[in-house]
């Protein structure tokens, strides 16, 4: 089902989602499940699959030098959607990336979810690679976002690439886009990056999900100043709880936010990661309760390991 139709079959009321990545190549499918299982109680009624970007390695040759290989470590977002659908009888919304993708690829990865009954998807454009500064588009694939949602929007209208096929079939899909109440770090301001993402929804998003924030005042800000620009489809906030004393530092850095000071004295409190843990915990409960009380159509985690702690919070709040 098409995640509009979930929020109109909640009639109001706020409903649970979470994200997971891939396991790296290599790995057992089951320590993902079994960070699943716990979650399902809270009845998702959609799980979302990152796709990771290929990135370089580099191996040992026999004569001592390194060769550098292109290689993606976490594979296999469509085949992981397909399986926890079957498993468990929930949807769920593979990740899409610009980078790294030809338009010809993206269009087969689409084929293959149209095939298997996926019906959303999330258009996003992709970090840079680990050694650039910047994001560089890929040859032959879609520089941003926008033009992503488009070749969708394509397909969804029967539209495929090089037009030689008699294409009588349409896809039907559900496209989410992504949005920053914090700007994204390479817009130059917010008011252009709200204009960009009127741009993804005027191409055919049906709903937004937020990058994650701590402090929800953010969230409503930025809710306000979209509607105000016409954007009218669902802003689903995105929440990551604190979990290690690593974060403080790595969060801001990769994910360009801010840090309401409370919650870093909270941390700075801490004598162990077991207690940032709780901090992260109870932190996440009361932006959760905030949020189900404003409305929102869904709180979306971002639970990209363990879930005990989001257990603890939808316990909570759900
Ligand atoms: N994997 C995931 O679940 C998520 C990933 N992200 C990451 O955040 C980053 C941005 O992704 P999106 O928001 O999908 O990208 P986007 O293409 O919508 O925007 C990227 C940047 O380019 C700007 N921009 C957009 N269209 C433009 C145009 N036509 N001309 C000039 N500038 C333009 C935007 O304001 C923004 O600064 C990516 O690195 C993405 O992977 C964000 C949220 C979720
Ligand atoms: N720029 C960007 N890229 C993404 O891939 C991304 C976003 N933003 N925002 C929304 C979701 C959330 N994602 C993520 C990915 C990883 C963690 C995370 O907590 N990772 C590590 C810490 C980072 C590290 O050390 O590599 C962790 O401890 O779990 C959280 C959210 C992926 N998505």
């Amino acid at each position: 089902m098409k995640i509009s139709e979930h929020f109109e079959q909640a009639k109001g009321k706020t409903l649970f989602s979470f994200e997971i990545v891939p396991p790296q190549k290599g790995q057992n499918i089951q320590h993902l499940y079994d960070n699943i299982d716990p979650l399902m109680e809270f009845k998702p009624p959609f799980i979302d699959v990152t796709t990771s970007r290929e990135e370089h390695i580099f191996i040992q040759r026999k004569d001592g030098l390194l060769e550098r290989k292109i290689t993606r470590m976490r594979p296999g977002t469509v085949g992981i959607c397909a399986s926890i659908m079957h498993k468990y009888g929930v949807d769920t919304v593979p990740h899409i990336l610009c980078g790294g993708f030809s338009k010809e690829e993206t269009e087969y990865v689409l084929v293959d979810c149209h095939y298997l009954g996926i019906e959303n998807v999330m258009a996003l454009r992709g970090d840079a690679m680990k050694h650039e500064a910047y994001f560089v588009p890929t040859d032959n694939g879609n520089n941003y976002a926008v033009d992503l949602v488009k070749q969708i929007d394509d397909l969804n209208r029967g539209k495929y690439l090089h037009e030689i096929v008699d294409a009588s079939h349409q896809t039907n899909f559900c496209i989410g886009v992504a949005g920053y109440p914090e700007k994204h770090f390479e817009s130059p301001s917010m008011e252009s990056d709200l204009r960009r993402l009127k741009e993804k929804v005027d191409a055919g998003a049906d709903y937004v999900v937020t990058q994650m924030f701590f402090d929800n005042k953010k969230y409503f800000r930025f809710v306000e100043k979209a509607r105000e620009m016409g954007i009218t489809v669902p802003i689903i906030p995105g929440i990551k709880p604190i979990a290690i004393q690593k974060h403080m530092n790595v969060l801001p850095q990769i994910f360009r936010v801010e840090l309401p000071d409370d919650l870093v004295k909270e941390v700075d409190k801490c004598n162990s990661n077991k207690e940032v843990r709780q901090v992260g915990i109870e932190w996440a409960i009361q932006q959760s309760k905030e949020l189900v009380e404003a409305g929102v159509p869904v709180v979306h985690f971002y639970s990209m390991g363990k879930s005990d702690n989001i257990k603890a919070i939808a316990s909570e709040v759900f």
